[in-house]
């Protein structure tokens, strides 16, 4: 049985539990309970707060752990980076007030940042060769130089509205983040076979996620042109209708190109195009 660290609430909890979903691993998370057991995959998934998922892992007291790459980071505990889960994505960013003129990181020196990343900050500092004063703060960080706690911040940004709305404005990208599935470094080789197909399901699911299953009825005279505009994962399918002259083709298309290549497909010639959610994709 493998054992996965999961934030029991707040921005990771929801992803990762539709992740769960996503890949047909059934959990009962209805009673506040701090462990539970899947009733059809053989792990187990520990509620905890999201900065102790990392030191979990390291002294293995769990298994594997789903963590925000910027935690991970900060707390640099001796665990490896499994996957890259692509959700909860954001950045960590310095920040200073609106109006102030800023000409470059020369500004930060001898200035006083709040933040709740200090690591992640102190090593950033020291690379740029900046002498600044760090104060940790766990949470409100925003709100710091307004009531005279800090001349600029250290923070999570993503779309930038908690900046906006504390008169701050980001000046310095210092690293960006998303979910990750991070690993002990140690786990048994029945462990590591539950965990190569617990990636299998979740690659199965991230796969799907960007694809649409197409249909269409195309002229048959049309088909090679309409093949031809169709980037598949493989060659389309292609049936006869019951009227004819007309074809059907089945193809899988990427989310990306998608608008492009329908109106492609369009002034072809191809008719009732049904565009369908792909649930998982093994390729
Ligand atoms: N606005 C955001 N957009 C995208 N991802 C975010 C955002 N805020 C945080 N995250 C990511 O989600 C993780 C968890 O954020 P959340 O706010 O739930 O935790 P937290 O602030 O550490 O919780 P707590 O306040 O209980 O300590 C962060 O570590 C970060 O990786
Ligand atoms: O750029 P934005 O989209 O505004 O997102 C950034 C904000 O999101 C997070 O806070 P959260 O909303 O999780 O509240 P918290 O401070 O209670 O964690 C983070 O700490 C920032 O304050
Ligand atoms: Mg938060």
């Amino acid at each position: 049985m493998l054992r996965i660290a999961v934030q029991s609430k707040g921005r990771l909890f929801e992803d990762t539990m539709a992740l769960f979903t996503e890949a047909d691993i059934k959990l009962s998370t209805s009673k506040r309970t701090l462990l539970t057991q899947s009733s059809n995959f053989p792990v187990e998934v520990l509620f905890l707060r999201d900065d102790d998922i990392p030191q979990c892992v390291a002294n293995g007291v769990a298994d594997l752990g789903i963590v925000g790459e910027n935690e991970f980071v900060e707390r640099a505990e001796e665990a490896e980076i499994v996957h890259r889960l692509g959700f909860s994505k954001c950045r960590l960013s310095l920040a200073i007030h609106k109006e102030t003129e800023y000409n470059g990181l020369e500004w930060f020196n001898h200035k006083k940042i709040a933040t709740s990343y200090p690591n992640i900050l102190k090593n950033f500092l020291t690379q740029q060769h900046i002498e600044a004063d760090i104060h940790v703060i766990t949470g409100s960080v925003e709100i710091a130089p307004a009531i005279g706690l800090a001349d600029a911040i250290f923070d999570i940004v993503s779309s930038g509205s908690t900046l906006i709305s504390n008169n701050l404005k980001e000046v310095e990208v210092v690293m960006k983040s998303e979910a990750l599935l991070i690993g002990n470094k140690h786990m048994s080789d029945e462990k590591k076979e539950i965990l190569q197909e617990l990636l299998f399901r979740i690659n199965a699911v991230k796969t799907a996620e960007d694809k649409k299953y197409v249909l269409m009825n195309v002229p048959t005279d049309k088909v090679q042109e309409i093949v031809a505009v169709l980037p598949g994962v493989k060659s389309p399918t292609i049936m006869p209708l019951a009227t004819e002259g007309w074809s059907s083709i089945h193809t899988v298309l990427d989310q990306k190109c998608f608008w492009e290549i329908i109106g492609k497909l369009k002034a072809i010639g191809a008719q009732g195009i049904l565009v369908l959610p792909i649930e998982k994709m093994i390729l």
